[in-house]
């Protein structure tokens, strides 16, 4: 096999693993303070040491005798048993120095494999500030590993565990790893002596105070009650959706208003010809159509990101525990659906961490009813064209209200459709065991860096996916040219308005345009090329005049249609990757083809119903 010798990050979740995979590495994989981020295994290279070595970040896990999938991947690694994966040579458990009890469990179990192990003993300053007071020197006797000190978060301790990482692959040179079988992995000890044992290294080397509330109970017991949690939820979640448009406002307009000058100038410096269509047409029309929803995104991110590095993201899985039961899910499911809010891709991989596999297999099913990113350039174009910007309530702003009821058009749908998919299956309780992670103050360096990974993510589409579909889209509603002496615009005589035309009919009950059937096609792709196939679309088919492509679409579509237009993209499982993923994740494709199937059809019923009541309410 590989001439590397492979160390494996095995810990309790949330105890730091990825933080010290990321800084062994030079990886930016995602760290975030809920546990499960983590569901697959990931390798990378330890640099600046002489041996060849490769580390490995594992999920996260409490014990070998695992519950979920994400437990299992953990738990056939560190034994050898993936296919076509090596063992690791030398484990690197982490412990977080918080919860060491709980931690030291896995440890003891680990031990008993016999494989060279040392502990990384993470976290030690919020041990510290608990006034925890560890002898790192006893237990390492004791244990008889080496064990060192870390704080991931601020760097500390790496240096010293790679060095300890280096004198174990010394040590290691030349040896090979076997794989370890069920049976030797299950002769650990017994329970009662796990925990004699457990109970004697804690006394030995730990000290604990005794008095436990402080702030942080009295926040919980504020933000998990029943009644004032769940208000404060929805405030939070509100504040979200009128912050994503209020804020947003000016650096969309500075972005918009940078592409519509480029635009201009190109338009007046190039001669006429193909040369100028193309390029304000279609890249200029296309690409800048997307660019302006990235404060946007940003801005959704930021609070994200917020929720997860306070701590708060787990309470609010345990706040929404009950209601989510009520429909066949649980506050397991909760994770996954609210990171499919950024991308249903990464929503539906941490499913894996959902122990029950019905509610798994149904969480996978309406993780794409909530809105991904993808959609909000989408929803803030219709929405911003068409619904005014006016103050209602005393301080509400419609066009946030109005994002904010999509959202929460998706979610309901979501409820309804696993409400019905769980009365085919009998009921079995799985409890909601999950730790809670300590609350703090998110870190500026995290949030920056995530911010940064989100506009990267963004920017990369844009410049790869987006501009190729822009482009494709551009020649298609540009050639072949119009007949001499046509009449009407010239993208009525091209490929794409004749593929417009052809699909018009089946859209026809909903009232769609053709323009509009055009970009729904490169939506499949990625959902928020929608937006720049309209801006090329009509910029191509427009006449000389520029005008904003709100302004365009607002001339030119009625309001029911743009509400129908909006429901379609609340439902159409309208990305390639997401069906993908849902094929991998399953490996059914039974399911995957229900999955199609559902999701269009409820996208054109939706569709549908909202044209024919709108247009049968406003005339
Ligand atoms: N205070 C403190 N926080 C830390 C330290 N190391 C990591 N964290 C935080 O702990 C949280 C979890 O870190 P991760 O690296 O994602 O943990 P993980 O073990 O990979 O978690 P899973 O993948 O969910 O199993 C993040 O919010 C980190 O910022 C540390 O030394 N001190
Ligand atoms: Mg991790």
């Amino acid at each position: 096999m590989s001439d590397f010798i492979r160390f494996a990050l095995v810990g309790n979740p949330n105890c730091g693993k990825t933080s010290i995979f990321n800084h062994l590495t030079g990886a930016r994989a995602k760290v975030a303070n809920y546990p499960g981020v983590t569901v697959e295994r990931r390798l990378g290279p330890i640099t600046g040491i002489s041996e060849n070595v490769e580390l490995v970040d594992l999920p996260g896990t409490y014990s070998l005798h695992v519950s979920s999938l994400d437990e299992k991947v953990a738990r056939d690694m560190i034994l050898g048993q993936l296919a076509g994966e090596a063992p690791p040579d030398v484990l690197v458990a982490v412990v977080d120095a918080t919860n060491l009890r709980l931690g030291l469990r896995l440890v003891l179990e680990l031990e008993k494999l016999g494989r060279p192990m040392m502990l990384a003993l993470n976290q030690v300053d919020a041990a510290k500030r608990r006034g925890i007071k560890i002898d790192t020197e006893g237990l390492a006797a004791a244990i008889g590993i080496p064990v060192i000190e870390t704080v991931a978060l601020r760097r500390q301790g790496i240096a010293a565990l790679k060095d300890a990482i280096a004198q174990a692959a010394e040590l290691h040179k030349g040896r090979t790893t076997q794989v370890i079988s069920d049976d030797q992995a299950q002769r650990t000890e017994s329970v009662e002596s796990l925990y004699h044992r457990i109970e004697g290294l804690m006394n030995a080397n730990v000290e604990i105070p005794a008095d436990r509330t402080n702030w942080q109970d009295r926040l919980d017991r504020l933000v998990m009650h029943p009644v004032a949690g769940m208000a404060l939820l929805f405030v939070v979640l509100l504040t979200v959706f009128q912050a994503v448009f209020a804020w947003a406002t000016p650096a969309v307009d500075l972005i918009d208003g940078g592409f519509t000058g480029l635009g201009e100038l190109v338009a007046t410096t190039l001669p006429d010809g193909i040369l100028k269509n193309f390029i304000v047409d279609g890249l200029i029309a296309g690409v800048g159509g997307v660019v302006v929803f990235l404060p946007q995104i940003i801005i959704l991110f930021f609070f994200i990101l917020l929720m997860e590095d306070s701590g708060y993201l787990t309470r609010a899985a345990f706040l929404l525990d009950r209601p989510m039961r009520g429909v066949g899910l649980s506050g397991r499911s909760f994770i996954p659906l609210l990171s499919s809010f950024a991308c249903a891709v990464p929503g539906i991989m941490s499913t894996r961490t959902v122990p029950d596999p019905r509610e798994r297999a149904i969480a996978i099913m309406v993780a794409p009813l909530m809105t991904c990113s993808a959609r909000l350039p989408v929803y803030t174009l219709i929405i911003a064209a068409f619904i005014p910007n006016d103050t209602v309530f005393g301080f509400f702003n419609l066009q946030g209200l109005t994002l904010f009821a999509l959202y929460i058009a998706g979610i309901v749908s979501a409820a309804l459709v696993a409400w019905v998919l769980r009365l085919r299956n009998t009921r079995e309780e799985y409890p909601l065991l999950l730790e809670l992670p300590a609350f703090r103050w998110p870190s500026a360096y995290h949030l920056f860096m995530g911010l940064r990974e989100r506009t990267w993510v963004f920017l990369r589409r844009v410049g790869t996916i987006i501009l190729a579909l822009s482009v494709v889209l551009w020649a298609l509603s540009t050639f072949p040219a119009p007949p001499v002496g046509a009449v009407g615009p010239a993208i009525e005589y091209s490929f794409a308005g004749q593929i417009g035309r052809f699909m018009q009919p089946l859209f026809e009950p909903m009232g769609f345009t053709w323009q509009m059937c055009i970009a729904l096609i490169p939506a499949m792709a990625a959902r928020e090329v929608a937006v720049s196939a309209l801006a090329t679309v009509y910029a191509v088919g427009g006449d000389s005049v520029e005008m904003a492509l709100g302004q365009t679409l607002g001339s030119s579509w009625g309001l029911p249609v743009a509400l129908a237009y909006l429901a379609w993209f609340v439902y159409a499982p309208q990305c390639l990757a997401t069906i993908a993923v849902v094929r991998r994740e399953t490996n059914s494709a039974a399911a995957t083809t229900f999955f199609t199937v559902y999701l269009f059809g409820l996208a054109y019923l939706a569709a549908v119903l909202t044209y024919q009541i709108a247009t049968a309410l406003l005339g």
